[in-house]
């Protein structure tokens, strides 16, 4: 069999990692306070039962299933129950909870890995004739509903898992242009780029278990993104598999040029596609020289609005950091609860001399908001950095507290998303929703959130926590990442619906977007009309329909189904 490696069909990561919060003696309280949840004395559920799942057989004709085993060999395509399971969902909330309650309204049918373009090709022309629906699958990590089939999907689904495709192909030293293989998994595509001095400089907080290819087709955001950009910018040329022609194959290729303007841009087209457009194979990315130092720095601002004026005056500012974040106050709460048991001079700072110095300059405890800074680049181009940004914050009544906490901060980025699993477990739902929205309206997009999250949690009855931090700016806005939880009820589904629609809501009717970074799938598509505006979304129908007439790519994601298929 194939030896690509999934995370947990559950949850998460990788079996025999999770979250554990024993060294963490603020976390217990922190929860009770927040959600009103008694880790001491909560029911914990048993990890589920794998052949306690209902899964219709397939739909796989065997000729059919033979004619992909003639591609791609017969070790590399199956109908394995476990496989099937694991490329039917990403990990959001409704996929977890969907799962764990035996809830799989459609599987995929067949899983088939093909070890080269040329195969990805033969897959494609395979499932097109064959008139299925061709669904690919990068890590599996997407948290928008970019993978599910539709539910009554009749027509076979193949999930083409991109795993078997994942080198660095080669580096252009002169361009800093690298030519990657769209299934290489983040850590995978950084080591081979770091044993040659490299960096691609995208760290989704799921980078351990994502592709770049997923991240090209989801238009991601890595936490480095106001040095390195987003994906959007990271990707210059695109390799992407559609149906061959009669008289040439269905590579479109778009190369890896600085700038161009050869009409609306094609390469903006694939990006986000979510795979509705073909089977992006390969992707050139901008990548730079490994930094000689980095600097994660930690400061303190009395308040949410200080925090937000700070960030926005050092977009404006000749300052360049890698990273600027602040948290909220529940946020910085939460932070706090999440950090491990202090000793000896470290507990004495954390605990008794900084409190103090806070309440000295006139500071609410409960208000303070906690912001990372990061700096990347020579000795004294950091220094020069620090010492800008450092005014600002000053400027802004924030004051720097040094690199301690922006090493934890580094430390516990890839554990956080354990957390949801834990929660789960114990009967809790945690989720995510994040904006991007002008500076000028950030403030206002925050307050109605929160808003409309607390009138939520009243409608389900239930007290319910919701925390922020911005990250990732720009020069005229930034991004706003919203998490909430609550202790679901007999329904935890439907309780998370009112939340998250509340949320999505609230985002359009303030000026922000429905998704900064996370895609648009089937989870925000509600939306995607007030976001872009209907004759926005006739384009887009207008473009996938005349692409893939016989919707065999993905269909129902970013735009709803077309009726017909739907049931
Ligand atoms: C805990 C957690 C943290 C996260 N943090 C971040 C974050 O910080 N930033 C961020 O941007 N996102 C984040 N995400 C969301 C997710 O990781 C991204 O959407 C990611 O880009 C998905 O990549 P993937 O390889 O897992 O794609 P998948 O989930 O496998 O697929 C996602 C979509 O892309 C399509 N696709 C995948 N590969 C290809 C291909 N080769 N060709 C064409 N289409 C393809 C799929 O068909 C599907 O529609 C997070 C998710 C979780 C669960």
């Amino acid at each position: 069999m194939t030896d690509v490696e999934h995370m947990k069909w559950w949850g998460w990561g990788v079996d025999g990692v999770g979250f554990h919060h024993e060294d963490k003696p603020g976390f217990a309280p922190f929860v009770l306070n927040a959600v009103g949840l008694d880790l001491a004395t909560a029911e914990q559920a048993q990890q589920p039962a794998f052949d306690g799942l209902t899964l219709a057989d397939p739909v796989a004709p065997a000729a059919f299933v033979a004619a992909l085993a003639g591609i791609v060999g017969e070790d590399h395509v199956t109908t394995d129950a476990m496989e099937r399971v694991v490329h039917t969902y990403g990990k959001s909330l409704r996929d977890l909870v969907r799962i764990r309650s035996n809830r799989i309204a459609r599987a995929v049918d067949v899983v088939v890995y093909p070890a080269d373009e040329a195969e990805v090709q033969k897959v494609v022309d395979a499932a097109v004739a064959q008139d299925a629906v061709l669904i690919p699958f990068g890590g599996g990590s997407n948290i928008a509903g970019s993978l599910e089939p539709i539910p009554g999907e009749t027509r076979t689904v193949v999930s083409l898992d991109m795993g078997r495709m994942n080198r660095v192909l080669d580096i252009d030293t002169d361009s800093g242009l690298a030519r990657i293989e769209a299934g290489a998994l983040g850590p995978h595509l950084e080591a081979q780029l770091a044993a040659q001095g490299w960096t691609i400089g995208h760290f989704p907080d799921s980078f351990t278990h994502s592709t770049i290819g997923g991240w090209a087709a989801t238009r991601s955001s890595g936490m480095q993104s106001d040095k390195y950009g987003d994906i959007a910018q990271i990707v210059r040329g695109i390799r992407v598999v559609r149906p061959s022609h009669d008289d040439r194959d269905g590579v479109l290729v778009i190369p890896a040029i600085p700038s161009a303007s050869t009409g609306p841009s094609v390469r903006e087209m694939i990006v986000g596609s979510e795979g509705r457009l073909g089977v992006i194979t390969e992707i050139t990315a901008q990548v730079h020289r490994v930094a000689e130092l980095r600097e994660i720095q930690a400061y303190f601002f009395p308040n949410w609005e200080a925090g937000l004026a700070a960030m926005q005056a050092i977009s404006e500012s000749d300052a360049s950091p890698i990273i600027t974040r602040v948290s909220d106050s529940r946020e910085t709460g939460f932070s706090m609860a999440t950090s491990k048991e202090r000793h000896g001079m470290d507990a004495v700072l954390a605990e008794k001399v900084l409190p103090s110095i806070m309440r000295s300059k006139g500071w609410t405890l409960e208000d303070i908001c906690l912001s990372f800074i990061g700096f990347e680049g020579s000795a004294q181009h950091v220094a020069r950095q620090k010492k800008l940004v450092g005014a600002i914050v000053k400027k802004h009544g924030g004051m720097g507290v040094g690199t301690g906490p922006g090493v934890l901060y580094d430390q516990k980025k890839f554990d956080t998303p354990y957390l949801r699993d834990f929660l789960l477990d114990r009967g809790a739902a945690g989720d995510v929703s994040e904006t991007a929205a002008p500076w000028s309206k950030l403030l206002p997009v925050y307050n109605a959130v929160v808003a409309a999250a607390n009138a939520a949690y009243d409608e389900i009855g239930t007290k319910g926590w919701i925390m922020c931090h911005l990250s990732h700016s720009y020069h005229s806005g930034a991004c706003l990442y919203f998490t909430f939880a609550f202790v679901g009820g007999e329904d935890m589904l439907a309780e998370y619906d009112v939340v998250k629609s509340a949320i999505q809501q609230a985002f359009v009717d303030n000026g922000g977007t429905i998704s900064h970074h996370h895609g648009v799938g089937v989870e925000h598509s509600p939306w995607i009309e007030q976001d872009i505006s209907p004759e926005g979304v006739a384009v887009m129908r207008g473009l996938f329909s005349a692409v893939d007439p016989g919707e065999n790519f993905n269909p129902g994601k970013v735009v709803p189904a077309s009726r017909e298929r739907v049931s």
